[in-house]
């Protein structure tokens, strides 16, 4: 408030006495360089202060540079002499910190496209890192080691539970299945964000132990009947699994609402369901109050 009265007041005053004004921003003695917080503290910037000056004679008035027309000034000298009126220079340090590293938690049902999403989502965004899950489970031809699956056998496996470095595990059809948090906070530390992909047992499991420090994003089709006919044409199901998976989504359905977001990947519009996505991880990186997962 009072800087403000003094910036307006000091273009007044140099308009009124135009004796003062110096052409040159500002005169040695108050060279901004040179002049810190203790050269302008010294002068308490209040009503009071500037109505001292007015009844000052002219040969006591110390001399104020003026701010000058912005019209007519460059726009260096016209931000010093803001700088003065203000009382100190405009940082250049960025007024909004960089985002947090976010989690990314995108669940489903089984078909729905999860795979074919993250996917294309890797094709398109920088800056994501896709968790490798770990698993117990024999290689399958075609699969590589790192890329697919980080392959351990069950000893390893229970070793990595023992050690408390699993984010998350689950005991699947015999074999274990879990997401290494080494591998996570490698990847935050280096300022990426974290996509994880689980079914719905397993978002279930991090929403505990993340709670709302990450986001958690349930895709869905846009009718049950275009989602069995998906796992029907991806032709990769035994009839008795094509059977339990159909069941099994139609349990899992009924938990969009654990979800922060929810995505329809409609037949056909793959794209548009990407889009989505990275418009709410944008949406999310713009937040003021930032997730802020701990791993
Ligand atoms: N928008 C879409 N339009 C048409 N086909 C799609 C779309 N999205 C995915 N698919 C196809 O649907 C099938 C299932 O997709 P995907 O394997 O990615 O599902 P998923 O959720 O990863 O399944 P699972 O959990 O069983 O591994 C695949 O054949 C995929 O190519």
């Amino acid at each position: 408030m009072s800087r403000r009265f003094f910036a307006t007041s000091l273009s007044r005053s140099s308009m009124l006495h135009t004796k003062f004004h110096n052409p040159i921003p500002f005169p040695n003695f108050l060279n901004p360089i040179s002049l810190k917080s203790k050269t302008i503290q010294s002068f308490p910037l209040t009503p009071r202060f500037f109505s001292s000056i007015s009844q000052m004679g002219d040969a006591r008035r110390p001399p104020f540079p003026t701010i000058p027309p912005p019209d007519k000034a460059d726009r260096s000298e016209l931000l010093r002499s803001l700088e003065f009126s203000l009382g100190s220079s405009f940082s250049s340090d960025p007024l909004v910190p960089n985002p947090s590293p976010l989690v990314i938690v995108i669940s489903g049902p089984s078909g729905v496209g999860k795979d074919a999403v993250i996917k294309r989502l890797r094709e398109v965004r920088e800056g994501l890192h896709f968790v490798v899950t770990a698993t117990s489970r024999p290689m399958r031809p075609g699969e590589v080691d790192g890329k697919d699956y980080y392959f351990v056998s069950k000893e390893d496996f229970l070793d990595m539970i023992d050690r408390n470095e699993l984010l998350e595990y689950a005991l699947v059809y015999g074999d274990y299945k879990g997401i290494p948090k080494r591998q996570i906070r490698e990847f935050m530390a280096k300022g990426y964000d974290i996509v994880l992909r689980v079914d719905t047992q397993g978002a279930a499991t991090l929403r505990k132990v993340l709670g709302n420090s990450a986001v958690f994003v349930f895709l869905m089709a846009e009718s049950e009947v275009k989602l069995v006919e998906r796992l029907i044409d991806r032709k990769t199901e035994t009839k008795e699994s094509l059977l339990l998976r159909v069941a099994t989504a139609r349990e899992e359905v009924k938990h969009v609402r654990n979800f922060d977001y929810v995505v329809v990947n409609a037949d056909g519009k793959l794209e548009s369901a990407v889009k989505l996505l990275e418009s709410i991880i944008d949406a999310e990186k713009a937040k003021v109050s930032q997730r802020n997962a701990v791993v």
